[in-house]
């Protein structure tokens, strides 16, 4: 049958036959392949082949989400310039240094404060007049500098001003990311946005679906004879589009205007598994030397459609051949 007026397919149908063709192959064979385990860096663009699940929550626990101290927002309640309140600092605490070291500091009496850096845990530390529970910005206090520099005696104290509001610049344990949360699905293309979420909960590889094979010919004597001058400009960008997709793809050669051999051709590399998709241009419309739709009816494909109401790219043509588990898809060319 040629891609007559009267046999054209709409874009739209078509398109949903290929992906009801594409996830019928996918869900029995594909899904069902060893897939291979890859560094993080080189996941870009795979699919996964299983779901990675957060072990834990991000953060871990409360961390500060600005430089500043860790004081008792309430007492800063009453705060104002007329009456500053004023807190000892007894410790710094950085990204990393885990828990306040509390070795003998003391806030002699005065409310107690702990310097904290961005991304620092916050102090599980109550003075008189409650939880350290708040951050204030470095740039929103007045620090005091008591004692003599050349001694141990040196203490610093930091002046509020304002109100320091509850919980003001912390970050809540499990803010980023929940305990069994799914970072990646399974089926799904991994991107260099999962890469961060992967990384800080010590992902240092993943399970992917090894790469889709695909196979391209570019047919035409005028390519086997080399007895003219035209470029093949279809293969070089099957191969470049198919790897730009994620595929391992492998130019196959040109293919001649023969029936029997096209027919040998799809035969043998359909039966061999060696690829998933097999792709060629040209011979797919309904001119004298366009053979590729009698060949496939010769080796017992199944046309799923051949002729498209789009232009350009009108006769083009796609079948499964179940000789082994490979999809042909020929498409067009003009
Ligand atoms: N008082 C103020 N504090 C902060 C302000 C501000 O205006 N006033 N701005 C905040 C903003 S916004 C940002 S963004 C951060 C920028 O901080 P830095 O670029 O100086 O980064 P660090 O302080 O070194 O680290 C912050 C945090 O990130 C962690 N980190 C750093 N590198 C990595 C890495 N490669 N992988 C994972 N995590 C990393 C680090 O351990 C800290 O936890 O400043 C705010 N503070
Ligand atoms: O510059 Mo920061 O990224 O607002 O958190």
């Amino acid at each position: 049958m040629s891609p007559s007026a009267g046999s054209v397919e709409t874009w739209l149908i078509a398109i949903k036959k290929l992906q009801h063709a594409a996830n019928e192959t996918r869900d029995r064979w594909i899904c069902n392949q060893p897939g291979e385990r890859v560094p993080l860096k080189d996941a870009v663009g795979r699919i996964a082949l299983t779901d990675c699940i957060s072990p834990e929550c991000t953060p871990q626990f409360d961390t500060s989400a600005m430089d500043g101290f860790a004081v008792s927002s309430l007492a800063t309640k009453d705060a104002s310039l007329t009456h500053p309140v004023q807190f000892r600092v007894i410790g710094t605490i950085t990204p990393g240094s885990g828990c306040l070291d509390d070795s003998g500091i003391a806030a002699y009496g005065m409310e107690p404060c702990a310097e904290i850096m961005t991304g620092g845990r916050f102090p599980d530390r109550a003075g008189p007049l409650g939880q350290l529970d708040a951050c204030v910005r470095v740039e929103d206090i007045t620090i005091a500098i008591y004692g003599n520099s050349n001694s141990m005696e040196q203490w610093r104290s930091i002046i509020v001003t304002k109100p320091v509001q509850p919980n003001a610049h912390r970050r809540i344990a499990g803010n980023d990311i929940q305990c069994s949360e799914v970072l990646v699905k399974a089926g799904q293309r991994i991107s260099s946005s999962h890469i961060m979420p992967l990384s800080s909960l010590g992902f240092q590889d993943t399970e992917v679906m090894r790469k889709l094979r695909v196979g391209i010919w570019s047919t035409g004597n005028e390519f086997v004879t080399k007895s003219a001058s035209i470029a093949d400009v279809n293969g070089p960008f099957l191969q470049a589009a198919s790897t730009e997709y994620g595929a391992e793809a492998d130019f196959l050669g040109y293919l001649s205007d023969d029936v029997q051999s096209l027919s040998q051709s799809f035969h043998s590399h359909a039966l061999s598994d060696k690829w998933d998709v097999l792709i060629t241009s040209g011979a797919v419309s309904i001119g004298k030397f366009d053979f590729i739709r009698a060949a496939l009816d010769g080796c017992g494909a199944k046309v799923i459609f051949h002729g498209l109401n789009i232009r350009p790219g009108h006769p083009v043509l796609f079948a499964l051949i179940n000789l082994g588990n490979s999809s042909l898809f020929p498409i067009f060319d003009n």
